[in-house]
């Protein structure tokens, strides 16, 4: 492993999440030096259409990595790896865009994974009850790949199922495009795509499910090479790659994560030494990593297959290598969370007044709710207003794609406080969902004492309060904000040869290892700088008392003392 005196090694993780492109430059130490983000397009055009365009996503990579590595000695970069959504990439046989939808229009030609189109496709698909489904916590769900493919071949045959040459998973397209290897990563085909880390694919699901010309190509649209995340992908970088993202031909690229897993490998491990927290002392199979974006995924792991019901997995190897991973989710949750304050009568508001003040809104409105709720604790604004989050159906624990949203105790006022109090109660019910998935995780058999929550949402504060309010187990942060892109410098590291692996041989992670000899933080530069806490921060345990259970079916809750605990650092722990 680098280190000491040598010279220095520079790795470049790139994160595609749903409304934005990331970029990261790590150093061997695991220091993050520059961050660049650009937002990219999405396209509604029908309800529960979701389109990207490949190009676009690709123009916007380009860009984060130019800016990230300005000023830096190319020669010291030594490797690249990508995680991202996954939504589905289609190319024909040429490897061009194919277009998605009715209108032929080409550039749109990625269905999103929160795209809910195939809604007939999935209900036959479960109907089957093929075995494979067992490993998709019993009921496969739309926003899988497989339902997808189907909703293609029937809706749009000769313009784009016949055309098709490459049905990618995003991960797999940026690899690919950065590259020209066409393997997929393990982890997109075993959490997307139905495909077993130990027997490989089930030619008997896709003969069932009336997608058979998949195997009769034997799966070369699908993937039928398959490598480890963090594995070295061909001769690395293609010159015509290189020349898109600023970057030298030939550095090692790696097979990649899908954003949460990448997000999961990021955090999990984290050792909380002094904080007197459950998990000290305890395998991280008692952590839960929450990565909460758009979406919310909760990533818990295990040494033995645990089966969920509505919960998806149990994956072998797909985040943690050796384990088993089970991932509850919530299809909307920063995405609801915007839904319900831009589109409030006071939004205009809320703008003005926070723009005034030079805070972002979701800051403002922490703020407010701190005025109004005068002497009480906040979680008690909403005894009489109270929000079901499934306004996207639902994803773990019921697996109810038909579920809708739901408000209830609202007044004829639409004033600012009324949009806070709104806010809030959104906010607790997202979190009484991340309760019903541990629930769920544990009456299967998991036993989880803390979260480790990062992503976008991981950056308000109240989010994360009544996290630990809600389901009364501590919250850590990581003094990193951008794990995310932590975890996919993490496989730019194992490709360039530098690490053997994600895990060193004593099973330990390697974002522990780098932030064990990791003794202080640098900035490329201020401009891109990433804003991040200085000093340790453990805040006061705050034992807010919350109203009784806000939604139908939840059960009531007690007064708790929950924490929440920022750590300063990653150091070495124990994977055992
Ligand atoms: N500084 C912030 N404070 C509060 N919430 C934030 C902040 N930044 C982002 N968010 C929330 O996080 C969500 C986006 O998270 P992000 O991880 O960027 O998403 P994705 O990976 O899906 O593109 C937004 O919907 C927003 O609600
Ligand atoms: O299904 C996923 C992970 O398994 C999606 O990639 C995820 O839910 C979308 O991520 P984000 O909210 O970060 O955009």
């Amino acid at each position: 492993m680098p280190g000491g005196n040598e010279p220095r090694s520079y790795y470049v993780g790139m994160d595609v999440g749903t409304g934005s492109v990331r970029a990261a430059l790590v150093d061997q130490r695991g220091t993050l030096l520059a961050f660049a983000d650009q937002p990219i397009n999405q396209w509604e055009p029908q309800f529960n259409h979701h389109e990207q365009s490949s190009e676009d996503i690709w123009a916007a990579c380009c860009v984060v990595s130019k800016k990230v590595v300005q000023g830096v000695n190319l020669h010291q970069i030594r490797g690249l790896g990508f995680d991202a959504t996954c939504s589905l990439v289609v190319l024909d046989k040429q490897f061009r865009p194919l277009p998605v939808n009715p209108e032929g229009d080409s550039r749109r030609n990625i269905i999103m994974w929160l795209d809910h189109r195939a809604v007939s496709q999935v209900h036959r698909i479960n109907e089957t009850k093929h075995s494979v489904l067992q490993y998709v916590g019993g009921v496969m769900s739309v926003e899988m790949q497989a339902p997808k493919l189907l909703w293609l071949k029937e809706n749009l045959r000769e313009t784009c199922w016949d055309k098709a040459g490459h049905f990618f998973d995003l991960p797999d397209f940026l690899s690919w495009k950065a590259t020209g290897v066409t393997a997929r990563s393990l982890c997109s085909l075993v959490c997307k795509w139905t495909y077993s880390a130990e027997k490989g694919w089930d030619d008997s699901f896709w003969k069932m499910v009336g997608l058979e010309d998949l195997v009769t190509d034997n799966y070369s649209k699908i993937g039928n090479q398959v490598l480890p995340p963090g594995a070295s992908l061909g001769s690395g970088l293609t010159p015509e790659a290189a020349k898109d993202l600023g970057l030298p031909p030939g550095i090692a690229v790696a097979a990649s994560l899908i954003d949460a897993h990448a997000g999961g490998l990021g955090v999990i491990g984290a050792d909380v030494k002094g904080h007197g927290l459950a998990c000290e002392g305890q395998p991280v199979t008692s952590r839960l990593a929450v990565i909460c974006g758009t979406s919310s995924c909760h990533m818990g792991i295990s040494k033995n297959p645990i089966f969920v019901p509505g919960v998806w997995g149990p994956y072998f190897s797909a985040m943690v290598p050796g384990f088993w991973l089970n991932e509850g989710g919530q299809s909307v949750t920063g995405k609801l969370i915007d839904h319900m304050v831009q589109g409030h009568a006071a939004f205009p508001e809320l703008q003005a007044k926070a723009t005034a003040r030079g805070q972002s809104v979701y800051a403002y409105l922490n703020s407010h709710l701190d005025l109004i709720k005068k002497a009480q604790p906040v979680g008690f604004l909403t005894v009489d207003l109270h929000v079901w989050p499934d306004f996207h159906g639902n994803r773990s624990p019921l697996a109810d794609l038909t579920l809708k949203g739901m408000v209830t105790g609202l007044k004829l006022s639409q004033d600012l406080d009324d949009l806070a109090i709104l806010y809030l109660a959104t906010v607790q019910a997202i979190a009484f969902g991340t309760r019903l998935i541990i629930e769920a995780m544990e009456s299967a058999g998991h036993s989880i004492s803390t979260l480790f929550l990062c992503g976008g949402l991981s950056k308000n504060p109240l989010f994360v309060q009544m996290h630990a309010d809600i389901t009364g187990l501590p919250v850590v942060l990581s003094q990193e904000v951008e794990s995310v892109l932590v975890g996919a410098a993490v496989l730019g590291a194992c490709a360039s040869g530098d690490f053997a692996s994600v895990q060193d041989s004593d099973g330990r992670l390697l974002p522990l290892i780098w932030w064990k000899v990791q003794s202080r933080l640098e900035m490329a530069s201020e401009r891109l700088a990433v804003p991040r806490t200085s000093a340790p921060v453990v805040a006061a345990a705050q034992a807010t008392a919350l109203p009784s259970s806000p939604s139908p079916g939840l059960p009531s809750l007690q007064p708790h003392h929950p924490s929440f605990i920022q750590v300063s650092a990653f150091e070495l722990c124990d994977l055992g």
